[in-house]
This record gives C-alpha cells, structure tokens and sequence, in this order.
C-alpha cells in the first residue's frame, strides 16, 4: 500500500546553503526528497528538520547516510558521518531526539566497518513479533513495510508441512526473529543469524518460547549437512546475494522440505537450481508485492523431495 514503507536508507550531502537528504541517482548524487508516495508520512514528516539538524553538525562536511527504520516505539535513527561526531553535535542529536519525539539516534563513522553507537535515547525501542517484544539493533533489518512482512509470515507458516510441536525448523538467516516468534508457535526453532545485535535482540525476547538461536556468519561457516538432517525442514530468508554458500548443503541434507523467502529472482533461481538437481520439486509459491511500483519482488516457496504436486498462489498486494 502506498504511504506504509517503514524502512529507507537515505544520502545525505552537504552542499552551499544546506543539507541534500534523499535517494541515489544512479551511480550519481542524491535527489532531495520533497515528497515520496511509498514512504510512512511519519517518517516522511522527519526529513525536513533532518536536514536542518545535519546542516548544523561539524561532523558532516561532505557525504553522509541516514538509515530510518519505523519500530513499533517510533522513528529509529542510525547516521553516518564523515567526520568524528564532536560534543556539540551529540549535544544538537539529542535535542532533535526530545524535539521530534525519536526514541534512539545512532550514529557511525562512514570510515571501515565501524561499529554504531547510541548518540541520544529518549526511550525505549521495541518491535513485536507474535506477541514477542523484540528490541532491534541500531540500523536492524526489517522487511520493507509491515502489510508486506504480515503477507510473508502468512505464506511461510501456510507452506509448513504438518509439524508435531517436538519438531525442529532450522531457520537460516533470522534477523530480528520476523518469523523466528511465529514459527516457533509450530515447532522448535533452531535460528542462526549472522548480525550479533539482531541474534541478542532474539536471544533477549525468547523466554519461555521454544527458541534457540546462535549467532552465525552463514558465508564463511555455513551449517553443515549433518547438522541441518536433524531438523524436520530449514526456513531459509537470505539477504539479496541469496544463499550460495549454504545451498549445496542444504541439497546434501536428508532434509524433505524447504521454505525459502527471497528477495531476488536472480539469487533464487540459482539457488532453486541446485535444490531441484538435489531431488527438490517446487509444492508451492507465493508472491509477495511488497516493493510498491518497482520491478523488484519478494516470494515464498515451499520445496519438497519426493512430491511432484505443484500450486501456485499470489500474487499477494502488499506494497
Ligand atoms: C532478508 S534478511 C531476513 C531477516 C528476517 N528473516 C526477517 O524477515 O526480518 C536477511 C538476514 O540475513 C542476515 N545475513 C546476511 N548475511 C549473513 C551471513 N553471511 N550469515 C548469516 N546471516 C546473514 C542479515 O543480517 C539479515 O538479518
């Protein structure tokens, strides 16, 4: 739906008289968003006095990013400077947070891969997942808008196989937990992310679910076939690259099912590929609409060994 996108990721540049805040020309300079048709107006409404704020910090003298997230809590802000944020500029952050009612402002250096800090907290953050109140980190990933992350959680729990509650879903790529607290409502997750923040925000809201979940990078120490056969079926979500590095161990599984959530067609198909020479057939597919008026597209598929029924649903309007 138009107006309901709650998460974006913005260029900051400085230039005579001001601050540029918007989206990315094509391998070119921001275009100053004066008004946007997808985005939350509640975010919208807080890029006019960002501008004024970042006109005003010494830590921005030429490029910077603005990540806003939209919790349940309010606007998450996380910045990027090129520049070391000075006293006096924590001092202004702080004050745009009380002014604008921004329960948390982050900010890191655009150098390296520094880690984010917390400039001003005004109160507390919170996202709920299936009644769990979660927590994200600084800059978390959420999906896109939340008619979009409803419309996934739905085609995923509808694509589970029949689970008695002893059953374990390996759940690959986590996040947050967006479908770590509604799976767990079917079965036993075992969730593995590979962001620390995202895995303590799960680890910290999980009591009393039938959730464990280890923080893992995916890429470099993908779960292993073995370990991946004790689970009844592994929800995967990987991010826009898809899942190569731990595909092929997946297809080498004893695994039966497989619900993947993908961002990209190229990465799936790829990916579906090497499930299929591993004996996957395709039992179901959901198309998630959740990136209003692009070409870019969210899916659920649901894939089985030894089946060869074959559904089709969708697509599903959400953006
Ligand atoms: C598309 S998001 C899905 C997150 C969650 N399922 C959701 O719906 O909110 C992909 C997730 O994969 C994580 N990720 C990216 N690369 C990873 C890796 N190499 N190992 C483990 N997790 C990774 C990201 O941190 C992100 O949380």
């Amino acid at each position: 739906m138009p107006l309901t996108r709650r998460r974006i990721d913005l260029a900051a540049k400085r230039v005579s008289g001001g601050v540029i805040l918007g989206l990315h020309r094509r391998q070119g300079d921001p275009v100053d968003m004066t008004e946007c048709h997808i985005l939350d107006p509640r975010l919208f409404a807080l890029l006019a006095p960002l501008r004024i704020v970042l006109a005003s910090l010494g830590a921005l003298t030429a490029d910077g990013d603005v990540l806003l997230n939209l919790l349940d809590s309010g606007p998450d802000i996380l910045l990027a400077t090129d520049v070391e944020l000075g006293a006096a500029d924590r001092t202004k952050l702080a004050a745009f947070a009380r002014a604008q009612g921004v329960p948390r402002i982050g900010w890191r250096s655009r150098r390296g891969r520094a880690v984010a800090e917390i400039v001003a907290q005004t109160g507390p953050v919170r996202q709920n997942f299936a009644g769990a109140s979660v927590s994200p980190p600084l800059g978390a990933f959420l999906q896109a808008a939340p008619d979009g992350e409803r419309a996934i959680v739905k085609a995923v729990i509808a694509a589970l196989p029949k689970l008695n509650r002893r059953d374990v879903i390996a759940e690959l790529y986590a996040g947050c937990g967006t479908l770590t607290f509604p799976l767990a409502e079917h079965g036993r997750v075992c969730a593995f992310e590979g962001d620390a923040g995202a895995s303590a925000a799960v680890r910290r809201a999980m009591a009393g679910r039938r959730i464990e979940i280890t923080a893992r990078d995916l890429g470099r120490q993908p779960l292993m076939s073995k370990e991946l056969s004790d689970a009844r079926l592994c929800v995967l979500d990987p991010p826009y690259s898809g899942a190569a590095p731990q595909i092929g161990e997946i297809a080498a599984s004893s695994l039966r099912d497989v619900i993947y959530v993908s961002c990209n067609p190229q990465a799936l198909e790829a990916d579906a590929s090497r499930l299929h020479q591993a004996g996957f057939t395709l039992e179901s597919i959901t198309v998630v609409d959740q990136f209003l008026w692009s070409t870019e597209v969210e899916s659920v598929i649901a894939f089985r060994r030894g089946s060869s029924r074959r559904t089709r649903s969708g697509p599903s309007r959400s953006g």
